[in-house]
């Protein structure tokens, strides 16, 4: 089954949520944005997540002993880079974080190339997200998945950017990836919204017989 990654989470609710639908990942962006979260609150938020949901600290360009040391700090189980990061700061991030945590590498995908340069940093898993001039990551635009199964991606990835309850079965019957990650397609007024967030979990793993239905 394609795992399910939610991104963005802020709040108590939002880690309630989480366990509930035992999403395989859960994520805290510590990158300036809007959904910024300080080490403080992830660390605080980690402690409440449940098993088997893994913890996920996003950063965009922030040194590696910075990276390893809040993610040390906070328990995350992976860190994902999502800005212009290099082989040599996934290297780097090799050496300092705690054995077994993982490195995910983001590409912001125009062409094929986009994935390749990101495959070619050695993460252990990649993220293909859409581009934007303006933000990293986190925007609501999707990209054409069509160029994925033109590539051959030497380790699992997840598709993200724009996706939703409405569009998600369809980027997993073109991608065909290992997981899925969403952050705007499950908010409502710029909060996690718990009934977007079921509804997503729900179809993207092909759980079709609960999507019309709410949660309490
Ligand atoms: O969520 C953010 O605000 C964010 C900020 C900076 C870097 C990455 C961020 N999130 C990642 O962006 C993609 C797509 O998000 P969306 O569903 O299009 O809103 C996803 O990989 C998030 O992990």
């Amino acid at each position: 089954m394609v795992k399910v990654k939610l991104c963005g989470l802020r709040r108590v609710e939002d880690i309630i949520s989480v366990n509930r639908l035992a999403a395989d990942y859960a994520g805290f962006v510590f990158a300036p944005c809007k959904r910024k979260v300080t080490p403080e609150l992830a660390r605080a938020l980690r402690k409440s997540l449940k098993s088997p949901t893994k913890a996920v600290g996003v950063f965009v360009d922030t040194p590696a002993p910075e990276v390893a040391a809040i993610a040390e700090w906070c328990g995350m189980d992976v860190v994902q880079m999502h800005g212009n990061e290099d082989a040599e700061t996934v290297q780097t991030l090799r050496m300092l974080l705690p054995s077994g945590c993982e490195i995910w590498k983001a590409a912001h995908v125009r062409t094929a190339d986009d994935i390749r340069k990101a495959a070619e940093t050695g993460a252990d898993r990649l993220l293909l997200d859409a581009y934007s001039p303006d933000a990293a990551g986190g925007t609501g635009a999707t990209f054409n998945w069509e160029i994925i199964p033109q590539c051959d991606i030497p380790v699992p990835y997840f598709v993200a950017g724009g996706l939703s309850a409405e569009n998600v079965a369809d980027a997993v019957r073109v991608a065909q990836p290992y997981g899925v990650d969403v952050s705007s397609g499950v908010e409502t007024d710029g909060f996690k919204d718990a009934g977007k967030m079921a509804q997503f979990v729900w179809a993207a793993r092909g759980e079709a017989s609960q999507a019309g239905q709410g949660i309490e």
